[in-house]
């Protein structure tokens, strides 16, 4: 019994109600602040965090907040922020400096997040926003940081460039410090810049009112939260009381305490997707995915991840010569958008704000579009190359099903690396899975890659073989136009050098799932339109080559335990997975009885 009750813990999805019944009228805010709300962002009701949180931060307290993606935690703070400064006697001026300062960690989140403040401060207009962030002009910035910028959104690393480069910078008025993506923000890279940051306001030091907000937040923000905060209010919006098993997180309510892992919430409307897909049909499954959605059915709009900036590059120049040829429908050809931290500041605002407009299209992207961004109406979040933890899984499908609307995501794995399913169920992530061959079969709608085959079948009438000659008809178009010019050769074998590269990142605690020598290079290459794994990569990437396959299956036995899966890694269209679920099914019913 003691064990039934842990898994129903462990795979109970987290529920949060996202809108209340109250209104923003019912709260003490100023009449013009609730008219810009109700009439420039159509905005009356408040979600369940709003309306925990604006409360307490108008009572000035400091507040620790989780809740769900898409929730609207950014008005949880940035109204409540705007109230205080207003009601400033005398009224605040260019000249007072930053009286607030929100930290982000990307440069499209602080765009987004100075844009809500603009929208917000329609009625105040002597309050001024800002922002500053990497890959703009050092000089313009400082000139406006001279002029005054009363609230002040920054990523870290700019924001501590200027601190020590732009003596106009002062933080001596500062009364409010919001880090949202507090996680992320405490991460690597950005640890120390945050430590600058904080020593520069402690050092100015009046009464600070501080923020912290996530989806995701973890034990290292409580951390944080121990060195910036002062007696906070915690609120974490799906959190309750133990006994009630529906709701509980799996790490209160593990009975014997041992699961370290945190859960995380997910939009009710949100529908989680896996596909199984050996290497070598990786490319071909993810392109028949896009082509089923955005050009043979719906319109839809989708965010696929991908690991690194030259694979998101290289999938960008091969879908658009390949995908994007105009269609016997007459539909308009089907637009690849890219974003990532290698591009141009310019090119990365155009992408970013020509795909928020579009009502359909692709984006592919690295992390740099995980967190925060507000895209209108996406419909599908592919994981292309699985995420690095299972907080980031959680901010990449949150870029669908927002406020309450519907989204789906979908999961890419390889055989090997099923066991990822079994993490994120430890942080009460549940998947459906998606089964390859009903992804592949819509390539039977479009005669282009016809084979020997009938065209025009019903999904449920296609042969398994009549879609893999089309899925090698398809293949062969992305090996020969890689393989048509030394160029484009080149962004292949670069970016499959830095799929292997970010393979090797994977923290401590998951390399028993992602472990470089557990794939097969000849088949990693197929994925990146390459006809053999490139010489030279063999030792880069260790003993993972075919040679050792073998090795690795023997590997991934010991790791899950199951003969059955293993005898599937070696299976090219089928996963696996229903075998197991009927054996979990089984076991469960054991149990009961
Ligand atoms: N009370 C509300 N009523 C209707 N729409 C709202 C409300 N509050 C916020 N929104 C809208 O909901 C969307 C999501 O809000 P927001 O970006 O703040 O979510 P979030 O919780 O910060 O998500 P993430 O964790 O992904 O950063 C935005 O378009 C925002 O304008």
């Amino acid at each position: 019994r003691r064990r039934r009750r842990r898994m129903e813990c462990t795979i109970a999805q987290l529920k949060e109600k996202i809108f209340t019944s109250d209104s923003f009228s019912d709260l003490d805010l100023h009449p013009h602040l609730v008219a810009t709300l109700n009439k420039v962002m159509n905005i009356s009701t408040l979600t369940s965090v709003q309306k925990q949180t604006i409360p307490a931060l108008l009572a000035g307290r400091d507040a620790v907040v989780r809740s769900q993606t898409g929730s609207g935690k950014t008005l949880s703070y940035a109204v409540p922020l705007v109230q205080s400064l207003q009601s400033i006697q005398p009224k605040v001026s260019r000249s007072d400096g930053p009286l607030a300062l929100i930290i982000v960690p990307t440069r499209e989140l602080a765009q987004q997040t100075f844009q809500t403040f603009q929208k917000l401060l329609k009625p105040f207009t002597w309050i001024v926003p800002g922002v500053l962030m990497g890959g703009e002009k050092r000089k313009a910035e400082k000139a406006r940081i001279r002029k005054g910028i009363n609230i002040l959104v920054s990523t870290p690393g700019r924001l501590v460039d200027h601190i020590k480069n732009t003596l106009s910078i002062a933080f001596s008025a500062v009364r409010w410090l919001v880090l949202d993506e507090a996680d992320r923000t405490l991460d690597l890279g950005f640890e120390k810049d945050l430590t600058v940051i904080l020593n520069s306001l402690n050092s100015a030091g009046p009464a600070r009112q501080n923020v912290l907000l996530s989806a995701t937040l973890t034990n290292g923000v409580t951390r944080l939260a121990d060195v910036c905060l002062n007696d906070p209010v915690s609120i974490h919006v799906s959190g309750a009381p133990c006994s009630d098993l529906t709701t509980t997180s799996a790490v209160t309510c593990d009975p014997e305490g041992a699961s370290q892992s945190e859960s995380f919430a997910v939009p009710e409307a949100l529908k989680q997707f896996v596909v199984v897909v050996p290497s070598k049909v990786r490319l071909v499954c993810l392109a028949a995915f896009i082509l089923d959605k955005c050009k043979f059915s719906q319109n839809d709009k989708l965010i696929v991840f991908i690991s690194s900036c030259e694979a998101v590059e290289f999938l960008h120049s091969l879908f658009t010569a390949v995908l994007s040829r105009p269609s016997a429908n007459h539909k308009p050809p089907l637009r690849f958008l890219r974003l990532h931290g290698n591009m141009k500041q310019e090119d990365r605002t155009e992408a970013f704000q020509q795909f928020s407009a579009s009502q359909s299209g692709v984006l592919l992207c690295t992390d740099v579009a995980a967190r925060g961004l507000d895209l209108p109406q996406v419909t599908w979040i592919i994981q292309y190359t699985p995420p690095t933890a299972a907080a980031e899984y959680v901010h990449r499908v949150g870029r669908t099903a927002r406020i309450g609307a519907r989204g789906s995501s979908l999961l890419f794995l390889t055989p090997a690396e099923t066991a990822f399913i079994t993490e994120l169920a430890n942080h009460n992530i549940s998947l459906s899975e998606m089964k390859l061959q009903d992804i592949l079969s819509s390539l039977m709608f479009d005669d282009v890659y016809k084979g020997r085959g009938n065209v025009g079948r019903e999904r449920s009438h296609v042969r398994p073989q009549e879609v893999r000659e089309r899925a090698t008809v398809l293949q062969t178009e992305f090996e020969n136009f890689v393989h048509a010019d030394a160029r484009s050769l080149q962004a292949a074998k670069k970016a499959l050098q830095s799929f292997l590269r970010a393979y090797t990142t994977y923290p401590a605690h998951l390399k028993h799932i992602f472990h470089i020598r557990s794939l097969h290079l000849g088949h990693a290459a197929k994925s990146f339109g390459l006809r053999d794994a490139p010489q030279g990569l063999t030792a880069a990437a260790g003993p993972g080559a075919s040679g050792s396959h073998r090795k690795n299956q023997n590997q991934a036995r010991k790791q899950t335990g199951s003969p059955r899966e293993v005898r599937l890694i070696c299976s090219e269209f089928s996963s696996g997975l229903e075998s197991r679920d009927a054996k979990k099914k089984k076991k469960k019913k054991e149990e009961e009885e």
